[in-house]
């Protein structure tokens, strides 16, 4: 990867060259005065520059430092300013602080020093351009809380959006964990009913005998406990969305009632005597492959088509390019903020665990794990040790690119974006292509 560019703004010729040998970390460009300082800027993009407050035509004053340090933070307000200053400047210094660059660091140079304040702001400029990428994608993405760039996924969103409005039963296959329940609540959100509630209930986690009055309520006294009326949650759900989750484990005798509800959108309570109309949308999930347990007669084949008006199949993880980077960063940054750690990042090793492992449980499994790494990593990274996958066996060597020279590229793209958590600048120089280049392979490809 190439070093970070560094902006150094310094008159003095003998200083100058001091910085760059001193600073010989990071990829500087240099400037003399304030216009070839902007000039550098619009070119180069620096995250960080250090400046001298005296610069030509009056070095005695601090007037032109201070007005090229509001001409930066006007232009690229991101940009992390380091204000080189003399003993008698102190005032000067604090002054541009107040202004808004990062640090001051004062003369003469101390070569560590200033290596550990410049390290620390290009830090900080990386995560707040990470933090607002993930905001970015975030906002992106056409459901809220979905996080994908996988093509498959967000075609899958796009229909979840033009189903939203309509009123058809719809019916989310996935693995566990795949993101079922999400997609539920976000064609509840999406749809008209957004006011009323979304309603779920999970028919693989209540015995048998609750379900039914879970499903439709009781009247008092219906039997011996049943101390008061309560309404069931198709009731609860009345004008919004009800979500059965796990609808395959649904037992036989309730798939009779459930299939008369749907046929005639009314319910009786347990006990009760008369009908109660119920205006709700039905959704819902299962991670069984529910058609063929309908054709072996495990599942009641007319309710199955009552429930399926609209099928929508979730990719498991390990089927979607770069997911699994681009969903460890989030979380990272979900979870660092949540235990109040600075913010962590991943070892290069971390990373490829992360990406070659085929996360069978999911999305919920990779949330888990960084949690779980946030919680245990002890240095600024987490490691592979602390994500506890195994370690990949070496190279993919999938990629045909005679074959499927398209398909590779798009692969590779895809994974290189998420590895850098959609940074173009750091995808280009992966991948060892120029940033126009990678440009034109996005467009090829349909990318954004
Ligand atoms: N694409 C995604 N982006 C961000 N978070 C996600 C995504 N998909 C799932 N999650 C999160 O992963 C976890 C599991 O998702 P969810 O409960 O929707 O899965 P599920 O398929 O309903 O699981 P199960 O079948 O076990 O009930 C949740 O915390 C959810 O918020």
């Amino acid at each position: 990867m190439g070093k970070n560019k560094l902006l150094v703004v310094e008159d003095d010729a003998g200083l100058q060259k001091q910085l760059r040998w001193s600073l010989d970390a990071y990829d500087v460009v240099v400037a003399n005065d304030r216009e070839t300082a902007m000039a550098q800027l619009r070119r180069h993009q620096p995250a960080v520059v250090t400046m001298d407050l005296g610069l030509p035509p009056d070095p005695d004053s601090a007037a032109e430092g201070l007005s090229l340090l509001r001409q930066i933070l006007a232009a690229a307000p991101d940009t992390k300013v380091v204000v080189l200053s003399g003993n008698r400047e102190r005032a000067h210094a604090l002054k541009a602080i107040a202004m808004g660059a990062y640090d001051f660091h004062q003369k003469p140079l101390d070569a560590d020093a200033l290596s550990l304040v410049i390290g620390r702001a290009f830090y900080l400029h990386a995560m707040q351009q990470e933090n607002r990428r993930m905001l970015q994608i975030q906002s992106d993405s056409p459901l809220a809380g979905i996080i994908s760039r996988d093509p498959g996924m967000l075609k899958l969103c796009r229909t979840v959006e033009r189903v939203a409005p309509s009123s058809a039963t719809v019916m989310l296959l996935g693995d566990s964990g795949s993101g079922k329940e999400l997609l539920a609540r976000g064609l509840h959100n999406l749809s008209p009913r957004a006011d009323k509630r979304c309603v779920a209930i999970n028919c693989a986690a209540i015995p048998e005998q609750l379900l039914e009055s879970e499903l439709f309520g009781y009247e008092k006294g219906a039997f011996t406990g049943a101390q008061r009326q309560t309404l069931g949650k198709l009731e609860l759900a009345q004008g919004g969305t009800f979500f059965l989750d796990e609808i395959g484990d649904m037992p036989p005798a309730l798939q009779g009632k459930l299939l008369r509800f749907l046929q005639q959108r009314v319910i009786e309570r347990i006990g009760g005597r008369s009908e109660i109309s119920i205006d709700v949308r039905v959704v819902c999930a299962t991670h069984r492959n529910l058609k063929s347990m309908a054709e072996e007669g495990r599942f009641r084949e007319d309710l199955y088509y009552r429930l399926s008006e609209i099928v929508l199949t979730i990719p498991p993880l390990r089927q979607r390019s770069g997911d699994s980077a681009l969903l460890a960063h989030h979380f990272r940054n979900k979870f660092c903020a949540g235990e109040s750690r600075s913010m962590l990042g991943f070892s290069p090793e971390a990373l490829a665990a992360i990406e070659s492992y085929s996360w069978p449980g999911n999305v919920r499994e990779i949330e888990n794990c960084i949690r779980r790494a946030v919680i245990m990593a002890d240095g600024p990274h987490i490691t592979a040790l602390d994500l506890g996958l195994p370690q990949p066996d070496g190279e993919d060597d999938d990629l045909n690119l005679r074959q499927a020279r398209d398909a590779a590229e798009y692969r590779v793209m895809i994974k290189a974006l998420a590895r850098v958590d959609g940074n173009i600048v750091r995808a280009a120089e992966l991948l060892g292509v120029s940033r126009p280049t990678l440009y034109d392979l996005m467009n090829h490809h349909g990318l954004k």
